[in-house]
């Protein structure tokens, strides 16, 4: 079984205005649409539409709780929440000027016993699962959060992956991720660097494999991606179209990465479909539907580069 894990999952108010943002004046939006986020939330999502099932782990709580099972009921995904005194957060994603400006909320205030209540749920994945970590922490949560869950997966022979930056990144990576996939700009961050070519990027990729990761996959937005196996370097193409929406497209990627590496073992048919994945929810208002994934695929070209 595949579990996803959003602790910090939120609504998604999208707003859609047709003039530029002015910042300190009231602004209106000519458009707007609420949607059930975070990013183990979008995986499980995009998982579902390839066909794979999964479940979807996470707190959930307050009136804004109430509000995101509803919105994410329609998907019909197997959730199963942590419930949780406080709000579950709303992350305002404001479309303008062919920009997307984003301000997440920080999140509600996890109580020891809601924490304690969450730990006991993941003790029942077993080996031959994967769970896949993805998003910021709620208040209250420690930041070795993912590292106490990636301990617990790995001693019960079970496999993880891990999409945050920073420190609690490269803190899981000697427990060997199957995938990490940050993108080229939280690369840099995470080694105090910066890119001035492909080959800076696939050297800094390759320290993940050295610190452990399994498998990374560099995200380029429109300059497609990268990925770094122990023996090889691949990138792919962004192919061009009308980008919608491109929140999410990393998780989407992960979902393609991930289904597709559980059931064929396969690391280079799961980049492509990765790719195809991100690249089909850019070009879409919500997340990608299997159609457009599979459009997508064909537009996508894989290289070998080293
Ligand atoms: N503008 C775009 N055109 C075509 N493909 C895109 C575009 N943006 C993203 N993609 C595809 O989706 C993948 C993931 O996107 P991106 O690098 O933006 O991830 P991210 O930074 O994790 O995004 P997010 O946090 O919004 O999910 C890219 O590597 C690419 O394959
Ligand atoms: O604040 P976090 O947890 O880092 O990111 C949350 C979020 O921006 O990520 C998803 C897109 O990747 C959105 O659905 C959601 O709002």
């Amino acid at each position: 079984m595949i579990y996803t894990i959003t602790v910090n999952p939120a609504i998604d108010y999208v707003l859609q205005l047709d003039q530029t943002l002015d910042l300190g004046a009231v602004n209106r939006a000519q458009n707007d649409v609420k949607l059930p986020g975070g990013k183990g939330v979008n995986v499980s999502r995009i998982l579902q539409e390839l066909g794979f099932d999964s479940t979807v782990w996470g707190f959930l709580g307050g009136a804004t709780g109430k509000m995101f099972a509803n919105l994410l009921q329609q998907h019909q995904l197997h959730t199963e929440f942590t419930p949780v005194q406080d709000d579950l957060r709303i992350n305002v994603k404001i479309k303008a000027d062919n920009e997307e400006t984003e301000v997440n909320g920080q999140g509600p205030a996890i109580t020891p016993a809601e924490k304690q209540a969450f730990l006991d749920q993941v003790k029942k994945i077993q080996k031959g699962d994967v769970i896949v970590m993805a998003g910021s922490l709620p208040r209250q949560l420690d930041n070795d959060f993912y590292l106490e869950i990636a301990r617990m997966v790995t001693q019960q022979g079970a496999e993880f992956v891990i999409d945050t930056t920073g420190q609690a990144l490269l803190d899981t990576l000697p427990l060997h991720p199957l995938v990490v996939k940050p993108n080229n700009h939280e690369l840099a961050d995470l080694f105090h660097t910066s890119f001035q070519d492909v080959s800076e990027i696939i050297t800094a990729a390759r320290k993940l494999l050295d610190l452990g990761a399994k498998h990374a996959l560099v995200s380029m937005a429109g300059d497609g991606a990268l990925l770094i196996t122990p023996e090889h370097a691949f990138s792919c193409n962004a192919p061009k179209g009308t980008v919608q929406n491109s929140v999410g497209a990393g998780d989407s990627m992960i979902a393609g990465f991930v289904g597709t590496y559980m059931q064929t073992q396969d690391a280079l048919e799961s980049f492509h479909q990765g790719a195809a994945c991100g690249s089909a929810t850019a070009f879409s208002q919500d997340l990608a539907t299997l159609d457009k994934i599979k459009t997508v695929y064909q537009q996508i070209m894989v290289t070998q580069l080293s």
